[in-house]
């Protein structure tokens, strides 16, 4: 493959949680070969490492704009997504596999990004491998699943209690990172998952006496199970993905990546909607069903088709920009933000419980974002030393190198 043939440029560029540089266990023999490369690189000569240190500043200035576009498109897209997936049940939508299916059919937008016209001569998809593909449609497959759980989870829980459970993820995609990508634990981003999970169980208290009207118990347990085993598949996929990104060298090839996963999550909830009523159930659904009438229901669908296309991008991006844990806990993060959208465009309550558990979110998260940023200039610091052949020891007070190494 010849994304062998290059250092990855913008991988992992927070020192928290840049993969190691020995020892990496990589999950194909692309990865194998991105590592003995790696090795190589260590023995170049001076000509080569000023090449690879330009193609460096060259990506760098490339880093910021993506990792500041991919935020926006998971801000907006969380946002809004979760806003028209409410709207559409609160209006009589209540086909599980439509919603499911929005999430990840607008693929072909993905398009736009893989075909974008630039300077660069890699053609798209050339550097996918069997085994890349295989990989991306098992992903999909899980994605198009855990869709389906969310939309349960959406269909019958309040919108702050599905906010409590799927911000469990948190949690478990610092465990599951930990194990698959050998994420570091240290302070700044254990202290940002105590508070953004505090943050939820705070919502959650506040909300255990709101279950709403007609709701059964029996439905209301469906929707809490969907939603939790929804947080686990995701907190499986994140780190997962941080790892066949590792043997992926550009931003397109993320993309390529993510669409197959989509096209993978779409066959399966089309497969699943021609098997629950068939699509005629959707006409009927559109005509009769939905109160504001067709046009509204598939402007909302199309809406909805967008938006969560925005979301699924900027996670991926997130991911590969930074980590696993940095795009799970961006995501989390912006479950509180889907909250005040629910209090502002739902008219939902808003009382001292919402206004702590936004605090605690907003809080957690900026301190995790200003630990990177500590890091990352430590990181800085480190390689401008190394490059001084000075020892990264003797310029980092201990108590600092501890928290980074
Ligand atoms: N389970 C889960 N699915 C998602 N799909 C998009 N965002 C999320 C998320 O945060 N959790």
């Amino acid at each position: 493959m010849s994304a062998t043939s290059q250092t990855p440029p913008f991988q992992h560029q927070f020192p928290g949680t840049s993969p190691p540089q020995n020892g990496i266990e990589s999950i194909d023999q692309e990865g194998k070969e991105e590592l003995s490369h790696s090795n190589r690189t260590s023995t170049m000569d001076n000509n080569e490492q000023h090449h690879r240190e330009d193609q460096k500043s060259m990506t760098n200035s490339r880093y910021m704009p993506l990792l500041v576009v991919n935020y926006l498109m998971l801000f907006v897209g969380s946002l809004s997504s979760s806003l028209l997936s409410k709207f559409y049940f609160i209006h009589k939508g209540s086909n599980k596999w439509v919603s499911s299916w929005v999430q990840c059919a607008g693929f072909p937008l993905l398009l736009i990004p893989i075909f974008l016209p630039r300077r660069s001569t890699r053609k798209p998809f050339t550097d996918f491998t069997p085994r890349m593909l295989l990989y991306s449609i098992l992903v999909g497959l899980m994605l198009g699943f855990n869709n389906l759980l969310i939309s349960w989870g959406v269909a019958y829980l309040p919108v702050s209690t599905s906010a409590l459970l799927l911000s469990s993820q948190l949690a478990f995609t610092l465990i599951l990172s930990a194990i698959i990508v050998k994420q570091k634990i240290n302070f700044s981003n254990l202290n940002c998952v105590i508070l953004l999970t505090l943050s939820s169980i705070i919502l959650a208290l506040d909300s255990s006496h709101q279950r709403p009207e007609g709701l059964t118990k029996r439905n209301y347990f469906i929707g809490f199970f969907c939603t939790i085993g929804a947080g686990l598949l995701f907190s499986l996929y994140l780190p997962v993905m941080e790892k066949i990104y590792r043997t992926v060298y550009c931003y397109e090839m993320v993309m390529e990546i993510q669409l197959v996963m989509e096209i993978a999550a779409t066959v399966l909830a089309t497969v699943g909607m021609a098997c629950d009523g068939g699509f005629s159930g959707i006409r009927e659904e559109a005509d009769r069903v939905f109160d504001l009438g067709p046009t509204a229901y598939w402007v909302t669908i199309m809406a909805t088709v967008v938006t969560w296309q925005w979301c699924f991008t900027g996670t991926a991006g997130m991911v590969f920009l930074t980590s696993s844990l940095t795009g799970g806990i961006c995501s989390t993060a912006l479950l509180s933000m889907n909250v005040l959208g629910g209090v502002v465009v739902y008219r939902d309550p808003f009382g001292g419980f919402k206004a702590v558990s936004t605090v605690l979110c907003v809080w957690g998260f900026c301190s995790y974002v200003f630990g990177m940023h500590v890091r990352k200039k430590l990181e800085n610091a480190q390689t401008r030393n190394s490059n001084g052949r000075e020892s990264f020891s003797e310029l980092v007070p201990l108590e600092i190198r501890d928290e980074v190494c």
